[in-house]
């Protein structure tokens, strides 16, 4: 079994890949390292080949939660790193390091199933967007705040918006809101759905008309219904397993 972590600002995704292709992972979501050793503990301990580690939290934290992994769980931790070229990706940024490493290594995990000119969608606490041109340069990208930074603010910024987790009927639906917690979410998911469809639009610009869409993140599905998306929600994933093989 090889244990594999994103961490990103709001959740530690896991899973434990097992050895034979055929059996499906185990996977799983926690806020912090505590969380995640009492998620993974029972199951993992036996058979730990390694782990791979990809992190956007803070130096000191990420070295806190590799620390505990490999003193708790007894394997090697391998950490994804910045780069300036991987897999035919070669970073945009002016400085390499600064660019985020989900991002990275999401970008190349897209480009590396058709190695075609794509665009990159990862929607969690923030939303970012990525574009990779089709000789695998990363022409740069978008960093706006995600759906749950967008209702913090309002929560944080007025007195009276104020509701309980709302009803999962209200998360999809983007009729105007009859009710706080309505008029909230559904101006939000409309707000989030309008930027990507603007990204799309303006995709073709800078990338050429025959470009690839993913989307990953907690919060892709609300969005894998505009045209031309696939959704991909382990694409940090399969490119942590590029960064660290
Ligand atoms: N099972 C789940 N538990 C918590 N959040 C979830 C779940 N499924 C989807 N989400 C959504 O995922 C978002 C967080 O996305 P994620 O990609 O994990 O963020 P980050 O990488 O920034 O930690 C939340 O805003 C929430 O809307
Ligand atoms: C943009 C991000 C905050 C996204 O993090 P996430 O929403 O996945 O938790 C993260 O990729 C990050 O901290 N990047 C560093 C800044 C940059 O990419 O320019
Ligand atoms: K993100």
């Amino acid at each position: 079994m090889i244990l594999e972590l994103d961490c990103g600002n709001s959740y530690i995704k896991w899973r434990l890949v097992p050895p034979i292709a055929a059996l499906a992972p185990i996977d799983g979501r926690a806020v912090d390292i505590g969380q995640l050793l009492d998620q993974v503990d029972t199951s993992a301990k036996c058979g730990l080949e390694k782990c791979r580690l990809v992190s956007v939290r803070s130096d000191s934290e990420t070295d806190a939660i590799a620390l505990r992994v490999s003193s708790e769980l007894g394997v090697e931790v391998l950490r994804a790193m910045p780069a300036t070229t991987l897999g035919g990706v070669t970073n945009g940024y002016l400085e390499p390091e600064r660019l985020g490493l989900d991002r990275w290594l999401a970008m190349v995990a897209a480009f590396s199933l058709r190695r075609r000119a794509c665009l990159v969608f990862d929607l969690g606490t923030a939303i970012t967007v990525d574009l990779i041109a089709i000789d695998g340069r990363h022409l740069g990208g978008f960093i706006t705040p995600g759906i749950p930074l967008m209702r913090d603010q309002l929560f944080g910024h007025t007195r009276r918006i104020r509701y309980e987790g709302p009803a999962e009927s209200v998360l999809s639906d983007v009729s105007p809101g009859r009710s706080t917690a309505q008029a909230v979410e559904a101006g939000c998911l409309l707000m989030v759905r309008s930027y990507i469809g603007a990204q799309l639009d303006e995709a073709s610009a800078r990338l050429g008309n025959a470009f690839d869409v993913y989307a990953t993140g907690g919060d892709a599905a609300l969005v894998s219904d505009l045209p031309g998306v696939t959704c991909i929600p382990d694409l940090v994933f399969r490119g942590l397993a590029i960064a660290c093989p």
